[in-house]
């Protein structure tokens, strides 16, 4: 069995305003419409992506999401739905709004497996609130047992979610695939949805969905060696040190801030400082590392991140790296836009053994620690 999932992202957005449509502002770091595309695309039961958008969005969507597979939307979502439909080959298709940003895998799971015995399935949540008729004044109460809220993504057969889509009066709007589909006489499923999947309709909107923006902790380590040589600068934690070597090797071989930057790197597996700075590059020899280390800490910022804290460790003989840790500790807080209280700096000797006991070279050992959104 292949899954494909239609992300539908053809709508102006008119209700939530902006000067863009809804699915391409920013929320958590992220254009809108990133989270719910990541969410599929990193799903291991979804075999293919396509993304349903109005002739007018493609350079937003190609700003927002890169070079993705889409196709254009129509003037209902149902139509958008429907040429979305038209691109897919799979036996099972998930439909889902691009304005739901906060998709978690166990939706996607629950409504999956549910189409082992239906043909449709949706995520649905209880109603919390009194409901009431709008009367200009407050009206009766609708009795609300029995009723619930539906959201996306919807998953259907294929087959089933064509015919559906083949057979629907052509002049008749929908609310929504599951609809079609039961009126056809589909068996659709209730899995249990999820208060993060709530809509991005209205401006306030998305001061909510900010505040529940799901931010995950992560730590990575960085560890760097450089060989110390007379006739070099000591570039050490961001700082030139007096001593009577140097140390040599790539860019200003500040060890400290290179074990730094990989340590950053690792938190969003974004490689190592080699891969955005190759030491074959003749523009990094001699280069200060400090830029190294905002390149590191933006690629995170742009993710929707920040930097909570950072530890090192260097380990070398001389010099004493004691008098120095409070000008290191102060350039890094500012290289990081940090206070100085996240700013960690230990230095051991090791006790004359190895590389570093004969003072041939200063190794660097870093731990990061970051939030990042999680997708
Ligand atoms: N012609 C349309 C209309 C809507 N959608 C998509 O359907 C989803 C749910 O629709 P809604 O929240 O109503 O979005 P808009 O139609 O853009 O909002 P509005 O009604 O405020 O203009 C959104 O991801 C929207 O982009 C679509 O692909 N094609
Ligand atoms: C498809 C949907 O999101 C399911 O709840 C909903 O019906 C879309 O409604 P809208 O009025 O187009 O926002």
């Amino acid at each position: 069995m292949t899954t494909a999932a239609i992300l539908v992202a053809a709508g102006s957005g008119t209700r939530a305003g902006g000067d863009v449509p809804k699915q391409f502002q920013r929320l958590a770091g992220r254009p809108l419409i990133a989270h719910a595309h990541a969410a599929l695309v990193a799903h291991p039961a979804i075999d293919e992506v396509v993304v349903v958008v109005a002739a007018d969005g493609i350079d937003h969507l190609a700003e927002a999401l890169g070079p993705v597979r889409y196709v254009i939307g129509g003037a209902s979502r149902r139509e958008s739905v429907g040429h979305g439909l038209a691109a897919v080959r799979a036996d099972r298709v998930l439909v889902h709004d691009a304005a739901r940003p906060f998709l978690t895998a166990a939706v996607i799971d629950r409504l999956i497996a549910a189409l082992d015995d239906h043909d449709g399935a949706v995520p649905v949540l209880p109603i919390a609130d009194t409901l009431a008729r709008d009367e200009g004044v407050l009206g009766e109460v609708v009795p609300r047992g029995g009723v619930m809220r539906i959201q996306t993504p919807q998953a259907f057969s294929a087959a089933c979610l064509r015919a559906a889509h083949a057979a629907w009066p052509v002049d008749e709007e929908a609310t929504d695939d599951a609809q079609m589909v039961r009126r056809l006489g589909g068996r659709v499923a209730l899995v249990q949805g999820d208060a993060m999947l709530d809509k991005v309709t209205h401006p306030d909107d998305f001061a909510q969905a900010e505040a529940r923006a799901a931010f995950e902790t992560r730590s990575a380590s960085g560890f760097d060696v450089h060989r110390l040589e007379e006739g070099e600068e000591l570039w050490l934690g961001g700082v030139l040190i007096p001593h009577d070597k140097g140390l040599s090797g790539h860019s200003d071989a500040d060890v400290a801030l290179h074990a730094l930057t990989d340590a950053l790197l690792g938190t969003i597996a974004a490689g190592d400082i080699g891969t955005h700075f190759p030491p074959s590059d003749p523009q990094w020899r001699g280069a200060d590392s400090a830029q190294f280390l905002v390149h590191a800490a933006g690629l995170i910022a742009a993710r929707g991140g920040r930097v909570d804290f950072v530890d090192l460790t260097i380990m070398c003989e001389a010099p004493k790296i004691g008098p120095h840790r409070a000008a290191m500790r102060s350039r890094i807080a500012g290289l990081l836009n940090l206070s100085e209280e996240r700013v960690s700096i230990k230095a051991t000797t090791t006790e004359r053994l190895g590389f570093t006991g004969r003072g041939e070279g200063i190794a660097t050992q870093a731990i990061a620690t970051v939030s990042v959104p999680r997708c």
